[in-house]
């Protein structure tokens, strides 16, 4: 049997909720050129002397409305569900952040710590939906310091999981209980992106954004597409949970600056929801796998906010799928498919 190692890769939070870590973590993400794409001279002077110097104050208060004894949410649920996941797996599992810690580099070398002549690392992107600004820069940080490091185990990711039975299923199952109540509209909010992402990401360079209905429309461009992968998630949780469509709503949250992000924002529809005779909503992200200040503060609790004051009666909001068994199982079943030799969720 090859000797391997899993590492479950999330986005990463501040190492505290000072002011101080806050505006490091977010000089470290928002340098990062996969997210802030624009040339370096004006991302630093755009990122270092305005964004984060401006912005740490207040994320670092809304980081504080959510951490916990233990840390970051994030952090401590990508914890959580390192260790649901190890007792049902052969190979030893760590996690890595993107951005602040456990780095990379920890996760590789505790790794080969645990395994002498580590061969093989399988590293798990616990994003969904393919990125630029998630997947991608987590993808090629691996490489570049897999790379620098010079380590001579292999590499290897997991795809973007957004139509993977396991997890629609694993999903579908975590969202059920919580659609046997009464509800106008079950609101599917994901992460936003700026437009220009999507164009950017499209490598036949004329289909997204610029068929009508991009998204619907069969195209080779959907492997790179954010808003597909979303889009085809909810039509497939819709069907499984026999939504009527004219209870489903779609949109895209936590926009920064000025540009043109995917629409429509989740902002705004909670704010004109109730005008329209939404009343009472159900609402989730499941562009995160762990709850983090996206969910916890920007919907959880400012979200609810904007909507009861704009006239909403109920506001119920969905866990991610944290520790759900059905996700710890999906994981499961991906490592041993992989140890099996079969590769389907392997990115090529
Ligand atoms: C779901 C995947 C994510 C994508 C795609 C993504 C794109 C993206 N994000 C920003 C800016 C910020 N995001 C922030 C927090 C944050 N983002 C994601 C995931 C994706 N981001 C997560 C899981 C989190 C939560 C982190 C946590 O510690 O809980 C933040 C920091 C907080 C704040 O100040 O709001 C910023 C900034 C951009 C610009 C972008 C695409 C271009
Ligand atoms: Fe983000
Ligand atoms: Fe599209």
């Amino acid at each position: 049997m090859a000797k391997r190692g899993i590492i479950l890769m999330n986005l990463g939070s501040p190492d505290s909720t000072e002011v101080k870590d806050v505006r490091k973590y977010l000089m470290e993400f928002l340098m990062d050129e996969r997210v802030i794409d624009y040339p370096y001279i004006f991302r630093l002077l755009l990122v270092g002397g305005i964004i984060a110097p401006f912005r740490a104050p207040k994320s670092a208060e809304a980081y504080k409305s959510v951490w916990t004894q233990e840390g970051s949410p994030l952090i401590v649920l990508t914890k959580q569900l390192q260790q649901a996941l190890q007792p049902n797996v052969e190979e030893p599992v760590e996690i890595a952040m993107r951005y602040g810690h456990p780095t990379m580099e920890e996760a590789y070398e505790k790794l080969a710590a645990r395994v002498p002549d580590l061969e093989e690392v399988i590293a798990i992107p616990l994003y969904p939906h393919y990125a630029m600004s998630s997947y991608e820069t987590a993808v090629e940080h691996a490489k570049s310091v897999h790379k620098k490091k010079k380590y001579s185990f292999s590499l290897s990711f997991i795809k973007p999981f957004y139509n993977e039975p396991h997890y629609i299923s694993a999903l579908t199952e975590s969202i059920k209980p919580y659609l046997q109540q009464e509800y106008d509209q079950v609101l599917f909010s994901y992460h936003g992106l700026p437009q220009r992402h999507m164009t950017k990401a499209d490598p036949t360079g004329k289909h997204c954004m610029k068929v009508q209905n991009c998204c619907e429309v069969s195209s080779p461009a959907h492997a790179t597409c954010y808003r597909h992968q979303c889009w085809t998630t909810t039509q497939m949780l819709v069907n499984e949970l026999n939504i009527p469509s004219s209870k489903v709503g779609f949109s895209f949250q936590s926009r920064l600056g000025s540009e043109e992000w995917l629409k429509p924002y989740t902002a705004l529809r909670l704010k004109e929801l109730p005008g329209e005779g939404v009343k009472k909503l159900v609402i989730l992200c499941p562009a995160f796998v762990s709850d983090c200040l996206e969910t916890l503060e920007e919907i959880a609790m400012a979200g609810k906010e904007t909507f009861l004051h704009a006239g909403g009666e109920s506001f119920m909001v969905i866990p991610c799928l944290n520790v759900h068994p059905l996700w710890v199982q999906s994981l499961v079943t991906w490592v041993q498919d992989f140890a099996a030799g079969k590769r389907d969720m392997v990115l090529t």
